[in-house]
């Protein structure tokens, strides 16, 4: 089963498992995998959403032999990939890693965990599911589109650079965010004959800030498939060249990214949505692994890369609901 709730909104949602439909799914980020949740979309309500019990000792995949990168062998890493930006002049590479909470001490309240996600995030899309042996919790605000079915009206934004809220821009996170933004303008452009572009402003989310330029235009329905198929991954998660960077973190990257850094599309009476699958964490028996990564350049210093994924580990490790 899946639940979910959309940003700027308190309603949770759920899939009727006895209809065929399928409304929702989950992409993994190099498009291998799909899970789909069979059912039409369907309200339920906070009291019967809180009369469930997910704990994490009710799953049935376990954590074997996961062997965590710890911050030397991050940063040493970050000093090749430097070099190799360098090597090939790329504006920027996204590159992540996994951090480890092992349940050996307490265990985790899953819906609660969703619960404190929701409140945290309140601009963010929330979900919870468990299907098959996985189970995959998040919550984060970047779009990757929203088409209105009625007007064909389509919606997305450049997201990018991160700092804490009070910190102040620097060069670093603007040459950062350009690209990104570039990036999708270009491909809208192929679509659309008149794109919308926003001024580019600060984003928000818990305790640190992102840049973002929010971008619409009106396609053909036809091509909303291409369309997305063109724009992930936008170099917010991968880079550009698009091929080049997926197959270096192919290489660089010890983990298959799995579901983090894809997109979960979700179907609608209005709009066909596509959130980008970020500040997630994959949840086992004994154990969770939190996906974190960032955008690396030229310019980058590996301690803070790896301050700046300690952070957007946050997201979920300070909503966990821990029982003792
Ligand atoms: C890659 C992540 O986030 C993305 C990368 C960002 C960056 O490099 O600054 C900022 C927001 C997201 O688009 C992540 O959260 O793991």
């Amino acid at each position: 089963m899946v639940f979910f709730r959309f940003p700027f909104s308190e309603t949770l949602w759920t899939t009727e498992q006895n209809s065929a439909s399928q409304n929702v799914s989950f992409h993994s980020f190099d498009q291998s995998e799909r899970i789909d949740f069979d059912g039409d979309i369907k309200e339920i309500s906070l009291a019967d959403f809180q009369n469930l019990n997910f704990f994490n000792s009710n799953l049935s995949g376990e954590l074997i032999d996961f062997q965590e990168e710890n911050q030397t062998e991050y940063q040493q890493k970050l000093e090749n990939i430097i070099d190799f930006i360098k090597e090939n002049q790329l504006s920027k590479l996204v590159i992540s890693r996994r951090k480890l909470v092992s349940f050996d001490h307490f265990s985790v309240d899953l819906k609660q965990t969703f619960l404190n996600l929701c409140k945290s995030y309140p601009n963010a899309f929330v979900y919870f599911f468990i299907k098959d042996e996985q189970c995959w919790i998040g919550a984060f605000s970047e779009v990757l589109g929203k088409f209105n079915k009625k007007t064909s009206e389509f919606e997305t934004m450049s997201l990018a650079g991160t700092l804490r809220v009070e910190e102040s821009w620097t060069s670093k996170e603007l040459e950062e965010q350009k690209p990104v933004t570039l990036f999708i303008k270009n491909i809208l452009k192929n679509f659309a004959s008149e794109v919308e572009e926003s001024e580019t402003y600060d984003h928000i989310s818990g305790n640190i800030k992102h840049l973002r330029t929010d971008f619409k235009a009106k396609i053909e329905k036809v091509e909303l498939e291409n369309l997305i198929a063109e724009l992930h991954p936008t170099p917010a998660v991968c880079g550009i060249p698009k091929d080049l960077c997926q197959d270096a973190i192919g290489n660089f990257e010890s983990h298959p990214r799995k579901l983090y850094a894809g997109y979960i599309q979700v179907e609608t009476l209005e709009n066909i949505e596509y959130f980008v699958n970020l500040r997630c964490a994959e949840f086992f028996k004994n154990a969770a692994l939190i996906y974190v990564g960032g955008g690396i350049t030229a310019d980058s210093s590996p301690e803070k890369e790896w301050r700046e994924t300690e952070l957007k580990s946050q997201a979920i490790l300070k909503n966990l609901e821990i029982k003792k």
